[in-house]
C-alpha cells in the first residue's frame, strides 16, 4: 500500500527574538493517523500547530504539507486542503448553527450571496452536523450555542472543503464533561467515517485525547521528548519526562488518564 505523507517536518527550528521556541523538530503525518500534540504551557504545542497549519514559517529545517515545501509555494492553496479549527469565530454571528458550517466551503465568515451552496455541500453539511452531534441545534442562532456545541459547530465548517488533514488547538478546553465527552465521541466517530482523514490535536490534558488517536508527540521548551506510536509514547515515563513531573499513566477502553505518581 501507497503512504501518503500529509505533513514532514525535517530538522524544524523557529526561533523569535534570538529564543528557540521549536529545536530539531522531525516527524511526519500520514493519511489515516491521529496526532496528539502534548506538553506543558509554553512548550511550543501552538508554534508547532501555526507552522503545520501554513501560519508561519520554520526558521531552519523543512516543513511539507501535502508533499509541498512551505515557502516555495503560496500557502493559500495549501490553507484550502487543511482543516484547521479556529476558535476566534466572531461569536455575534447572526447566523443558525446550519449557516456556520456551510461558510466552510467557500472559507468566509458570512455566507457568500454569490455562491449559493450545491445541493452535495447541503448534504455533506448535514452528514457533517450529524457525525458531530449538533443535528437537534441546527437551526439554533450561533450566539445561543453553547461553548461545547460551538466547537463542535466549528470542526463540523472546518470539515466542509473536505480536508485531507484536520488540525485541532485545545478542542476540549473549558468544555464540561458532558460536552468534553460529546466532542470526543464525535471525533471517534468523524475518524471512523472517514479513513483516509488525519488529524494533529494540541493539548495539555491526557484526559482530553480521543480513543482513536494512533501518535503522540511530547514537546518540552520546544524540543521533541518522545515521538512514535500513541502505545510507545503516552507512558508514565516519557510524559513525566515531558511535564517534569512524575505521573502515572493509565489507559481504560481506549482512553488515557493521568496522575502524580506516589
Ligand atoms: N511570536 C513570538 N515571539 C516570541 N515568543 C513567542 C512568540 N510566539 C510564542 N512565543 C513564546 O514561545 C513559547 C512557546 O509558545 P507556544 O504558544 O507555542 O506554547 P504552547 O505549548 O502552545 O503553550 P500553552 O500550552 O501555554 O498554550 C512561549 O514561551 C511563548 O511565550
Amino acid at each position: 500500500m501507497q503512504v501518503v505523507r500529509l505533513l514532514e517536518a525535517d530538522g524544524v527550528d523557529v526561533v523569535r527574538d534570538g529564543r528557540y521556541l521549536l529545536r530539531g523538530i522531525t516527524f511526519s503525518v500520514e493519511a489515516g493517523q491521529h496526532w496528539a500534540v502534548l506538553g506543558a504551557n509554553g512548550a511550543g504545542k501552538s508554534t508547532l500547530l501555526g507552522l503545520l497549519g501554513a501560519v508561519n514559517h520554520p526558521t531552519r529545517g523543512t516543513v511539507k504539507v501535502l508533499g509541498r515545501q512551505l515557502g516555495r509555494v503560496d500557502i493559500r492553496d495549501l490553507r484550502a486542503h487543511l482543516g484547521h479549527v479556529d476558535p476566534r469565530h466572531p461569536l455575534r454571528s447572526p447566523l443558525s448553527a446550519r449557516q456556520v458550517v456551510l461558510t466552510g466551503a467557500t472559507g468566509t465568515i458570512e455566507p457568500d450571496p454569490f455562491r449559493k451552496p450545491s445541493a452535495e455541500q447541503l448534504a455533506h453539511a448535514e452528514e457533517l452536523i450529524d457525525t458531530l452531534g449538533v443535528a437537534h441545534r441546527a437551526e439554533a442562532a450561533w450566539p445561543t450555542l453553547s461553548q461545547g456545541e460551538r466547537g463542535r459547530v466549528l470542526i463540523a465548517r472546518a470539515l466542509m472543503p473536505l480536508p485531507r488533514l484536520l488540525l485541532l488547538d485545545e478542542p476540549a478546553t473549558g468544555l464540561d464533561l458532558t460536552a468534553r465527552e460529546q466532542l470526543l465521541g464525535a471525533l471517534d466517530d468523524l475518524r471512523g467515517r472517514y479513513p483516509e482523514l488525519a488529524s494533529v490535536l494540541v493539548t495539555h490534558h491526557l484526559e482530553e485525547l480521543p480513543a482513536s488517536t494512533t501518535h503522540a508527540l511530547l514537546l518540552r521548551d520546544g524540543e521533541a521528548v518522545a515521538c512514535g506510536t500513541a502505545d510507545e509514547v503516552l507512558r508514565s515515563g516519557p510524559v513525566s519526562d515531558a511535564f517534569r513531573h512524575p505521573i502515572l499513566i493509565t489507559r481504560e477502553d481506549g482512553r488515557w488518564s493521568a496522575r502524580t505518581r506516589r
